[in-house]
């Protein structure tokens, strides 16, 4: 058998002597890799917790689609809602979901094993934590459901990291990523992914208005604002605080829209366009950018964050809230899940706060600042201003 590429020097490569972390490192996952230190391990009272987790996380990360099929599935059958009111048999809930008994059975064990549900000791059936929290919830069930176009971009992982997988579904969802004319875009193409957007601004608009104080500024444009979910919170907020958004033209007429159903017509205006073409709207002393750097690649990135500048008076502020890499006890959720998740949508990567930071510096910002949230998995914030004339 060829030895696997990486294990040795190159014939005629210089041998470099490893430093005492490298050869630790390199004897620890020989012995983890060895099946009979394994075993052994699991054993052995001081290794067997390690051992065990470890089995554990590994049997976690291969089953990762077959838990989140589970949840998709009660998501489908509304399993949670039915079981809002409290907790029922599995011959009640059977002819519900539309499943034989011993298939409702299986759904219901599966979900209480995953903490979605709980099984009482009568053997009926009532929502744990998890469930509830997705009951109180109901944009994540819809990112659950979209989740469906993401798996089918990942069926070939590596084709897609080689960018030798054609189309995604996602970069179909999301249009803005890999359109020539974005500006063009139908209210017939922006609908699903406006939507979705608006509804789950519900898990982080708070959090982010919690962590930076808008209401010092008086007047804040929200860029790449979507239909106004966002600028409808703050404007509950801060009610002296002037609010413009900015976002694609048909998006830009949803927002109208829920501006004038809220009575905050006048209050905002809006405005239809690209932040990727020409100056931004003038006029506000506080920009927000949510959710939105980590869709652009590096350079579309670097011309907002400019235009956000050059848009500010002197002193004025820039804040960025989204998922970041590297946030954290929430790795997974920068690197993995919206690494491949951009992956697919075909622009734009989660960048760390400092990355963040060291942008914005370059875009001429000072002053910058990581923002405490709340949630930060959720969303993270970082912000920056532009100086003062005469500093
Ligand atoms: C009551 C007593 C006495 C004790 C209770 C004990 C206790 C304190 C329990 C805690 C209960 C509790 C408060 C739980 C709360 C749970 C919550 C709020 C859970 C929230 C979960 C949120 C999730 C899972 C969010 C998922 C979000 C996703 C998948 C977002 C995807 C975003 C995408 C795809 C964005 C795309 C935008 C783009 C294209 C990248 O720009
Ligand atoms: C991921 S969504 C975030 C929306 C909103 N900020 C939120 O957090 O709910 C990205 C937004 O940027 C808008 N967008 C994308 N490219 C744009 C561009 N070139 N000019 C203006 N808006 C754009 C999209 O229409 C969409 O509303």
């Amino acid at each position: 058998m060829s030895p696997r590429a990486g294990t040795a020097p190159p014939q005629g490569a210089p041998v470099q002597s490893l430093g005492w972390r490298e050869r630790w490192r390199a004897f620890r996952n020989a012995r983890v890799a060895s099946p009979a230190f394994q075993r052994w391990a699991a054993g052995f009272p001081l290794t067997r917790g390690v051992a065990r987790r470890n089995t554990r996380a590994l049997f976690d990360l291969c089953a990762g689609f077959v838990y989140s099929q589970i949840l998709f599935a009660c998501i489908r059958l509304d399993l949670f809602r039915t079981l809002q009111d409290g907790p029922l048999a599995v011959e009640v809930l059977s002819p519900r979901l539309r499943l034989a008994p011993e298939r409702a059975e299986r759904l219901l064990r599966a979900a209480a094993s995953l903490g979605l549900l709980s099984r009482l000791p009568d053997g009926r059936y009532a929502l744990a934590d998890l469930g509830a929290a997705l009951v109180g919830n109901p944009s994540v069930a819809a990112m659950v459901e979209h989740h469906a176009l993401l798996y089918e971009d990942l069926r070939d992982p590596v084709a897609l990291l080689r960018g030798e997988a054609g189309p995604t579904r996602l970069s179909g969802y999301w249009p803005y990523a890999e359109a020539d004319d974005s500006v063009a875009l139908t209210a017939g193409a922006v609908a699903g992914y406006s939507g979705l957007m608006a509804a789950s601004q519900g898990l982080i608009a708070e959090d982010v208005l919690d962590a930076y104080g808008f209401g010092r500024h008086a007047c804040l444009m929200d860029v790449g604002g979507g239909e106004g979910a966002f600028l409808s919170a703050a404007a509950r907020r801060c009610p002296d605080l002037r609010l413009m958004l900015l976002d694609l033209p048909s998006v830009a007429e949803r927002a109208r829209h829920r501006f004038a159903a809220e009575g905050l017509a006048d209050r905002i205006a809006c405005h239809g366009g690209s932040f990727l073409d020409g100056d931004l709207p003038r006029g506000a002393d506080v920009i927000s950018l949510v959710r939105i750097v980590h869709d652009h690649d590096d350079g579309a990135a670097m011309r907002l964050l400019r235009a956000a500048y050059a848009a500010l008076p002197p002193g004025g502020s820039l804040v960025i809230a989204e998922p970041m890499s590297g946030t954290p006890g929430a790795e997974p959720i920068g690197d993995a899940y919206f690494g491949f998740y951009l992956l697919a949508m075909g622009s734009g990567r989660a960048r760390s706060a400092d990355e963040l930071g060291r942008m914005l510096a370059e875009a001429g910002f000072t002053g910058i600042r990581t923002l405490r949230t709340r949630r930060p998995l959720l969303a993270s914030a970082v912000s920056g201003s532009r100086p003062p004339v005469n500093v």
